[in-house]
């Protein structure tokens, strides 16, 4: 008789070489949802506030999880890069990650439902949009040539049609939008009820403001310019972090080669925020709704030399930018500053292998 036919499950794509950062404040319940897509994976959980508290992972998750103490405890004096108390602590988690690629996601985000009410594993859509190419450099309007159905249109040159490798895949948000405060007060009960079905290569020489609640990123394409900056509690500004990173990230990914997308796929934010926290909010953005005007054009201009050959190096380049043009706004920039020298001394001392020299 022939063998039994086994129900072999595929195994996961990426299954050991992607960790799921999730930087927390409560319990993560949320984790229940998103099991059918997360349980195969390694969490790296990021707890923030007080290290006394506990905070319960549903059973069945493999996860490593980092409260305050451990992170000093790593760091060391390093610990100071940071942030306490605001969402960009989840940068200690790409830190010690020994992954390829990292899915960060909040607490507060669920699994999304496509128009046809189908359940959308937006890991799976961000793997995909990690392993195909980019196409910074000339604008394709049937959006992402590589997706099933696309292609290249006419008059896109042949000679730029491989693309560019993928560092970052940002994904939207059904339900509660990432408004800032201003907008959080004037538009209260706003919800985004758009689906839209596409995936779009951000031009080369354009920022955006990247938004950390549903992000991916090749850690090891990028990972060295993915700090958070130093936000939250003694800082005079908070929930500017993901915008910090992905300016920098931006320009770097411009310089060495890579793309960033946006769009596809969608999460459900459903904010467990307290409800004024469009106050709380604007307190905690309002230095950076100023700043952001001027680091606009800094960052748009921000130069990378030829001497510039590793995402490292762009990041120490761009710090001495940072310290010697954005110092005049605030000397919070100054400390940012040296933070981001920090950080990058914490990367290198984590991740990069120091050979024994040759005896
Ligand atoms: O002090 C804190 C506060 C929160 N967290 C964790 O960070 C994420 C985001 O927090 P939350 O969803 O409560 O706040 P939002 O306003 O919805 O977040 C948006 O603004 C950005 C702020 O950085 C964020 O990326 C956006 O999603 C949750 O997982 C909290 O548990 C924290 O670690 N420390
Ligand atoms: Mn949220």
């Amino acid at each position: 008789m022939a063998g039994a036919l086994v129900d072999v499950k595929p195994t996961p794509i990426l299954k050991e070489e992607l960790d799921i950062v999730i930087p927390t404040i409560r319990n993560l319940d949320f984790l229940e949802m998103w099991r059918p897509f997360f349980e195969p994976y390694h969490l790296i959980i990021v707890q923030d506030g007080d290290p006394s508290r506990t905070i319960k992972v549903p059973d069945g998750f493999d996860y490593e999880l980092y409260n305050r103490n451990d992170i000093n405890r790593i760091l060391g004096p390093k610990a100071s890069c940071i942030s306490f108390k605001d969402s960009a602590c989840r940068c200690f988690g790409y830190l010690v990650s020994k992954k390829k690629y990292i899915f960060t996601i909040d607490d507060d985000c669920f699994v999304a439902k496509d128009p046809s009410g189908k359940e959308i594993n937006a890991l799976e859509q961000h793997i995909k949009n990690l392993l195909n190419p980019s196409t910074p450099l000339f604008f394709n309007t049937l959006y992402d040539p590589y997706r099933e159905g696309a292609d290249f249109v006419r008059g896109y040159p042949f000679s730029l049609r491989e693309g560019v490798p993928t560092a970052v895949s940002h994904g939207l948000w059904l339900n509660i939008p990432d408004y800032d405060a201003p907008t959080q007060l004037a538009k209260p009960l706003e919800r985004n009820t758009r689906f839209v079905d596409v995936v779009l290569t951000i031009p080369g020489g354009t920022l955006f403001p990247m938004c950390g609640m549903n992000l991916a990123f090749n850690r090891e394409l990028i990972g060295p310019a993915m700090y958070f900056g130093l936000m939250g509690i003694r800082e005079p500004i908070g929930r500017y972090g993901d915008m910090w990173s992905g300016w920098c990230v931006k320009v770097i990914c411009d310089h060495l080669g890579y793309g960033v997308k946006t769009g596809l796929p969608y999460i459900w934010h459903s904010k467990a925020s307290d409800p004024i926290i469009a106050f709380v909010n604007l307190r905690e953005e309002y230095y950076g709704i100023f700043w952001q005007e001027e680091l606009n054009p800094f960052f748009q201009s921000a130069v990378r030399t030829k001497a510039c050959a590793t995402v490292q190096k762009c990041y120490i380049e761009l710090s001495k930018q940072v310290k010697d043009e954005l110092g005049r706004i605030d000397p919070y920039f100054l400390k940012l500053a040296d933070a981001m020298v920090t950080w990058v001394g914490a990367w290198d001392e984590l991740n990069v292998k120091v050979c024994a020299p040759v005896k």
